[in-house]
């Protein structure tokens, strides 16, 4: 370390399209800085120990309830903050990506909470990371707008409006617009949490308490309590920061990997003070189960995608321990996304959708959750209306206990007893899913209705890694055709041949993406860490003049 430390200081290395000053102020940039500072070291410390784990389940190292913590586990007396204002009543969340349009038409939708996301729904260019929360900052200022080619101007309309709960993004990524520069001079990218969660809480965390709500985040894709922790430290530093008390912030943590299923009271209890829930987010978890395990033979082989429901036993030991642990705390658990949607131009697709989110969100109200998610506007009746079938005038049903639920480490991963089916079909499907969704990411589309369903970045990485499993664990569809390489790559040639193509379309690059994370021996442990570093960034020489 040099004698005369210089600041730290994080710059710009993009362009600073319209209004983008507004939110990258030298203020909050130095905010960014700060936070960097206290916690960029621990971040990598924590996705170094993620290898570690990773590399020990491919070994064959069974996940277990942690020892170290079991007094966490056994201690009947703890709970967690709660629901924040606005927070108590979730039956029915919206999800969506937060370009102007979707922000104004969630926020008109009629839901009790929206989920606005930067992470599954949203491809992170640089101009809807920061047109995103240009959105956050308009839409809580009371003064969003938008107004689309054929001239129809959008305003939010409602008089109750769903109470907001972001989204950033996960550990795992970087935001290579904004660079980190540390008190030794080295420089690296910025962590692209720290980017999300720092620049909406530094801008909107105090107006937010203003309006009777407060800063509310859903945290994804956490792998461990541990991670938990990170995340309680940078609210609590970031409260201090901006002089707010200690406890406002309100965190909801996915579980959505197979890890994070055997922490869940180590997480909340990492987060008492800030916790008001758990969310089940299921496509991911079945992500985590296929990544974790995809090198353990045959017998953790998941069948066709479409079969993969949240009726099977892993899927209900996991969900039934969830709400279980989430009661015994005082937090809500809230369901996750049936990816069936409807569609306004044909009302056959749109009754089964709602008829397959009707029983979704049926099951999840009678096991216990206290809300769910809907990825539509027009899913919002049907699952309101099995919300409040159970809960009625209650705004949650935190009350009920589940102690006859006995969740077993060895019933969270235990896949035997289940189809293992491959269908000649299933490849196909995930090979046209998972290229068509890639292209639409790669054009900053992070949500794509494709064959009636719901696409996004966690449902493309089930098409991708089922892809990889399927070729290195050597399958035979049920129709007989071997699984190889070779196999997919024809597959892949035809849904080319059939795809209707335009001078402007990305389906080149996504090809040639689609091939690094599913057709390669190795695998990385996300497609959209490979897909960002070729196409997604867009840097010009860092800015001096902006640094803070
Ligand atoms: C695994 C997970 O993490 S799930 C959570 C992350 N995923 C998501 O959030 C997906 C959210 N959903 C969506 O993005 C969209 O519903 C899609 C892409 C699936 C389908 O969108 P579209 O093709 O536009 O659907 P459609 O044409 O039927 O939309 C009708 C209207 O509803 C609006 N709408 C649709 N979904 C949403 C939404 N989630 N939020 C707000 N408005 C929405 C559309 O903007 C459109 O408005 P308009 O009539 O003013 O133009
Ligand atoms: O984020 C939700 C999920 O299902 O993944
Ligand atoms: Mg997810």
């Amino acid at each position: 370390m040099s004698p005369h430390p210089i600041p730290s200081k994080v710059t710009v290395a993009a362009e600073l399209h319209e209004r983008f000053d507004e939110i990258l102020t030298p203020e909050a940039l130095q905010f960014l800085a700060r936070l960097h500072d206290q916690f960029a070291g621990r971040r990598q410390e924590r996705l170094a120990e993620r290898m570690r784990a990773r590399k020990a389940i491919e070994n064959g190292r069974d996940l277990r309830f942690l020892p170290e913590t079991a007094a966490v586990r056994d201690d009947a007396s703890w709970r967690v903050a709660g629901p924040g204002p606005g927070l108590e009543d979730r039956r029915v969340e919206i999800t969506g990506p937060t370009d102007p349009k979707m922000t104004i038409n969630a926020l008109n939708s009629g839901a009790k909470a929206w989920l606005a996301d930067l992470e599954d729904a949203t491809s992170p260019t640089w101009s809807n990371v920061i047109g995103g929360q240009l959105s956050l900052l308009d839409a809580i200022r009371d003064r969003i707008e938008f107004t689309n080619d054929a001239g129809r101007t959008y305003r939010v309309t409602a008089e109750q409006t769903p109470t907001i709960v972001m989204r950033p993004r996960g550990w795992h990524l970087v935001e290579k617009h904004l660079c980190y520069t540390d008190r030794a001079g080295h420089t690296r990218p910025a962590s692209a949490s720290l980017v999300d969660f720092g620049l909406y809480f530094f801008h909107n965390a105090t107006a937010l308490i203003e309006k009777g709500r407060g800063p509310y985040f859903y945290l994804p894709k956490l792998e461990n309590h541990l991670e938990a922790r990170l995340w309680d430290d940078v609210f609590t530093f970031s409260e201090n920061a901006l002089r707010i008390p200690h406890g406002t912030v309100r965190a909801t943590v996915l579980i959505e990997t197979i890890s994070a299923a055997f922490e869940m009271d180590e997480i909340l209890y990492e987060l008492r003070d800030h916790a008001a829930g758990l969310n089940a987010g299921r496509w991911d978890y079945i992500f985590s189960l296929i990544k974790n395990y995809r090198d353990r033979g045959r017998s953790y082989v998941l069948p066709d995608r479409s079969e993969i429901t949240m009726t099977v036993p892993y899927m209900r030991a996991y969900t039934e321990l969830l709400v279980q642990t989430c009661h015994k705390r005082g937090a809500h658990a809230i369901g996750g996304m049936s990816a069936f949607i409807p569609s306004r131009r044909d009302p056959e697709i749109t009754a089964q959708a709602l008829a397959k989110v009707s029983d979704d969100k049926r099951r999840e109200a009678g096991d216990g959750f206290d809300g769910t998610w809907v990825a539509h506007p027009d899913l919002i009746p049907t699952a309101r209306a099995e919300f409040d079938a159970v809960l009625g005038d209650r705004p949650n049903q935190v009350e009920r206990q589940r102690p006859e639920v006995h969740v077993t480490a060895a019933q969270l991963t235990d896949l035997s007893g289940i189809t293992h089916t491959v269908t000649d079909a299933g490849v196909r499907s995930n090979v046209s899913v998972a290229l068509r969704y890639i292209e639409s990411w790669l054009r900053g589309v992070g949500a794509a209705a494709l064959d009636n369903l719901m696409e996004d970045a966690a449902t493309a990485e089930i098409s991708r890694s089922q892809l990889w499993q399927w070729i290195h664990q050597g399958i035979v569809t049920s129709e007989g055709t071997a699984i190889t390489r070779a196999h997919v790559e024809a597959e892949l040639h035809d849904v080319i041949r059939g795809l209707d193509r335009s001078l402007d379309d990305r389906f080149d690059d996504a090809e040639n993406i689609l091939r690094m994370v599913a057709l390669e021996d190795d695998f990385p442990t996300f497609l959209t860490i490979p897909a960002y570093a070729h196409y997604l960034v867009d840097v010009v020489p860092a800015r001096e003049a902006v640094a803070a």
